[in-house]
């Protein structure tokens, strides 16, 4: 498992390239449909280190960015950023952890995303893990989210779920068609979620029999 690549992407400064072999799986799925839930649980029970595109994104606000006017007018819109800048965040976020294998959550979310972090970056993903959730479900998840989030209101969700079908659904049938996709069904509750989560991360020979 895993592909060699330059993460460090070091060649305008012209020091040498990090070549590291990374393993990546891409969880996607609507908002709301419990994707950085159930990365929290990968993470403690599989040792993967979990990338949000969006938390990434969200920091670079924080930090005082050039770019956080711009990131931030498009979050309260549900708009996509350009990939450019989510995959620099991302690939530093790679190349600076100690860890070999991620859970890139959130990305790729359009054709574009998809596209130029692959070529850029050189990864394919191991596989991708679909969060399936209904709406009218993952609605009710994120008005009573409470996390203080600028994009959880009722506005920007519909906005955020128009992107979604148009934009980020193309993908996951992209990748569905090489035979990447692990669907689950995620309108379940978060520990049966996280059964069926489990089941694809465990190599068949550590299955015990039932
Ligand atoms: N299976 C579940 N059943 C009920 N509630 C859930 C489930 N999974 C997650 N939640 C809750 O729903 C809310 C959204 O979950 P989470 O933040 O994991 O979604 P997400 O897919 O990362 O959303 P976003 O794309 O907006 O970041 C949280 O309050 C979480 O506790
Ligand atoms: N690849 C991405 C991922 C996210 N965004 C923006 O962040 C918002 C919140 O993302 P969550 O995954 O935390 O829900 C999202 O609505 C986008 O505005 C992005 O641009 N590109
Ligand atoms: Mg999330």
């Amino acid at each position: 498992m895993g592909t060699v690549v330059d993460v460090a992407n070091k060649e305008a400064n012209g020091s040498a390239h990090t070549n590291k072999k990374v393993t990546v799986i891409f969880v996607l799925g609507g908002p709301g449909s419990g994707k950085g839930t159930q990365c929290t649980n990968i993470v403690e029970k599989f040792g993967y280190t979990h990338l949000s595109a969006g938390d990434l994104l969200r920091a670079e606000i924080k930090s005082g960015s050039e770019n956080g006017t711009m990131i931030q007018n498009m979050i309260k819109e549900g708009k996509i950023v350009p990939s450019e800048v989510t995959i620099k965040l991302l690939q530093r976020a790679i190349e600076e952890n100690g860890n070999d294998k991620f859970l890139i959550d959130g990305f790729p979310r359009n054709e574009e995303n998809r596209a130029a972090f692959e070529s850029v970056t050189g990864i394919e993903p191991e596989f991708v893990l679909f969060f399936d959730c209904s709406e009218e479900e993952m609605e009710r998840r994120l008005l009573s989210r409470n996390q203080g989030r600028e994009d959880d209101n009722i506005e920007t969700i519909r906005k955020r779920f128009n992107v979604y079908m148009e934009s980020s659904l193309p993908v996951i049938e992209y990748y569905n068609s090489k035979g990447k996709v692990r669907k689950i069904d995620a309108t379940k509750p978060i520990e049966e979620v996280f059964e069926t989560v489990k089941a694809i991360f465990t190599p068949s020979s550590d299955k015990v029999a039932a």
